[in-house]
Parts: structure tokens; sequence; C-alpha cells
């Protein structure tokens, strides 16, 4: 397995620890000035290239972020080594925000929304991604859904499952990319998240879920978002690095 780290929030550079993780490979994007959105895309394409020649290989690589947004790099480097993958997007939101819908502004509010199309423009057709289409994307938990987002889902292709629910039956068939944000553990597990939310799976439940899932030999590659402020303490610290290997390995 590679692993690829992508030490980014948006364009904000994470702090050398802040992804507790030894990586193969550190994504270095070359950012433009100005405008966030060439930014953010800047560190997409470079993740996408850090992707695609490991798909290529015939390996599934892992890539850890600090940011939802740079699920659309990995999904475009699985697309450059020729495959169509569809999405299994864990969190627990649904991130299906437009900018006209947004009301917190967070643009990793959308992240999901611009992987499956919406404004091309900014986001997909800068570095070359093919937008999901909504039937290939699958959100699994996603418990804390603001009212645009429920209005959206309740129309839209993409269906919402219960983490426990998430298994080869019940996602698309076909090659898949696991996107999981930390977040969709429950917060009460997982202290000092960006957008905390309580009720949610167990560690374990989303550790299995994963594992159901790569045992089904589709898994292209899997994209952990830790959109989390730094740790606290020193056990935290420790508790995110378990979390995190526990992904890695799923197990
Ligand atoms: N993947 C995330 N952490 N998303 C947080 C989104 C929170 C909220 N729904 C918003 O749009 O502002």
């Amino acid at each position: 397995m590679t692993t690829i780290l992508v030490p980014y929030h948006q364009d904000e550079r994470l702090a050398e620890d802040e992804i507790p993780v030894p990586a193969d490979v550190t994504v270095e994007p070359r950012f433009p000035d100005g405008d966030v959105w060439p930014r953010i895309t800047a560190v997409c394409d470079a993740t996408a290239v850090a992707v695609a020649p490991v798909v290529a290989d015939g390996a599934v690589p892992l890539v850890l972020s600090g940011d939802c947004l740079v699920a659309g790099g990995v999904i475009a480097g699985v697309q450059r080594a020729g495959l169509d993958p569809a999405v299994v997007w864990f969190d627990a939101h649904g991130d299906v925000h437009t900018l006209q819908t947004s009301t917190s502004g967070y643009l990793g509010g959308l992240a999901l929304r611009l992987v499956t199309g919406a404004h091309p423009g900014k986001y997909a057709d800068a570095f070359g991604l093919r937008p999901v289409s909504p039937e290939r994307a699958v959100l699994a938990d996603a418990r804390d859904l603001d009212p645009a987002e429920a209005a959206y889902l309740a129309a839209s292709a993409t269906r919402r499952l219960p983490v426990a629910e998430i298994g080869a039956a019940t996602v698309p068939p076909g090659p898949l990319v696991l996107h999981v944000d930390v977040d969709v553990v429950d917060a009460g597990e997982l202290p000092g998240l960006r957008f905390p939310v309580p009720g949610g799976p167990s560690t374990d439940a989303v550790v299995a879920a994963c594992a159901r899932l790569t045992a089904t030999g589709r898994v292209a590659a899997m994209h952990v978002a830790c959109p989390w402020w730094p740790a606290a303490d020193g056990a935290r610290q420790a508790a995110r690095a378990r979390l995190l290997s526990r992904l890695v390995s799923r197990s």
C-alpha cells in the first residue's frame, strides 16, 4: 500500500504532525497567487498526479488530508489511471451544498456536490475531474444535514445509508473510491473536530464498514480527510494516530 499525505486544509499547510501517519509520499502543490479556488484545485491536481501512477500499477493508494475537498483529486487520479469509480462518502455531514445554499460559506460543505458536478468551472474542470453521476455516489451516515441539503437529497439519485448497512450489495457496482471524513465517527470518541456531531457510529463500526468494502476487491483508492483542530495534548494526538492506523489497516 502507498500512503500519500496531502497536509493541507484548503490552501493552508498543516503543521508537520497534524495528520499522525507515516507517509510514503507528501504532496506539495505549487500555488498560484490570488483566489482560493485555483489554489484548492492546485491541491487536487497535485493529488491526482500522485494517485494515478499508484493505481495504474495495480496498487491501492491511501490518501490522508485535512480537507474533504481533496476527494476530487483522488477521484481524478483514479480516472487518470483509466477507471470510472463510484464514491462511498462517509461523513457526519452531507457536503452537498452549493455556493448559493451554503449558510456558513465553508467550502468543505460543498465537497460531494462539487465531485458530482456542481460549479464545474470552479472545481472539476480545473483539474480534469469527470464528475461522478449522483447515482454513483452513496452517503454513509450524514446525520447532520442542513435544510437545503435535506431538500437536495430528497430529490437526488445520491442515496444515504447508515454505516451499518454499507456493504458489497448496497454500494454501486464497479470500482470504488472510499472517502472517509473522520468526523463520521461519533464526536465523543474523537474530540477536537472542526464540525463535531454527536450520535454517530463508533470507530469500530466505521472501520468494519471500510473493511467490508475492501474485501470486495473493488476499492481503487481511499481518502481519509481529517478536518480537526491541532491536538490539544499528547493523549488526543495518540488517539488520532490510533484511529488513522486502524483506518489504514482496516482492522
Ligand atoms: N465535511 C465537513 N466537515 N463538512 C462540514 C459542513 C458543515 C455544514 N454543513 C456547512 O456546510 O457549513
